[in-house]
């Protein structure tokens, strides 16, 4: 798995997103704190009570290494449900990024940390630790389902979820796609056009 990891964190996610039926990408306000990290992992799936981040310290200590968290929070942006502390915690546990579809606080200490992290922007306000909430079920993030173990995907482009019985297709595709698209530049650089080289000259 390891090497499939490897990878999908080289292919754009355009690619990935192609080769998986052009599905799979969440909502576009869901951004990196930091666009040059790239992130890739198992979904460790939790929903937790808008404004109340008690889940996820629960999915913190629950999660297996190489996990990406993926947090349904009901998109609430009254508060940051995640910060500093926390993605240190995850870092230690070995989980590599979190996604969530709410907000969090602490962007400059979370970019010095190097931690991927994906939301709704970031609020400074607190959020109360009173619900357990549920972890390792489906959930709804970003306008995309995941379930416990389908692929995330994620950089500066957003993020993609390839459910876990594709994977290895949407691999070998998005590896085809990308190799087309090698062989698509050197056709333009000998001087042909889009509409020549994806024969669009039939309908242009
Ligand atoms: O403690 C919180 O509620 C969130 C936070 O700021 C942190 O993890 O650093
Ligand atoms: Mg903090």
């Amino acid at each position: 798995m390891e090497h499939v990891m490897e990878r999908f964190q080289r292919l754009p996610l355009g690619n990935i997103c192609d080769a998986n039926g052009k599905r799979g990408s969440m909502d576009p306000a869901i951004r990196p704190v930091d666009p040059s990290l790239h992130m890739v992992g198992r979904a460790y799936t939790v929903r937790c009570h808008p404004g109340d981040n008690l889940a996820i310290h629960k999915a913190i200590t629950e999660a297996p290494d190489g996990s990406v968290l993926v947090i349904d929070a009901g998109g609430y942006t009254g508060g940051g449900h995640i910060g500093e502390i926390m993605c240190f915690a995850c870092m230690q546990r070995g989980i590599r990024g979190l996604v969530i579809d709410g907000t969090c606080r602490d962007a400059d200490d979370i970019q010095a940390l190097g931690f991927p992290v994906f939301s709704r922007g970031f609020n400074p306000g607190g959020t109360v630790k009173e619900t357990v909430g549920q972890t390792e079920i489906p959930i709804v993030c970003g306008g995309v389902p995941v379930r416990p173990g389908d692929l995330v995907v994620g950089n500066r482009d957003g993020v993609v979820v390839v459910a876990k019985e594709n994977i290895e297709a949407v691999l070998e595709g998005a590896e085809a796609i990308a190799r087309k698209e090698v062989r698509v530049l050197e056709e333009l650089k000998q001087g042909r056009t889009t509409a020549e080289i994806y024969q669009f000259s039939k309908i242009l």
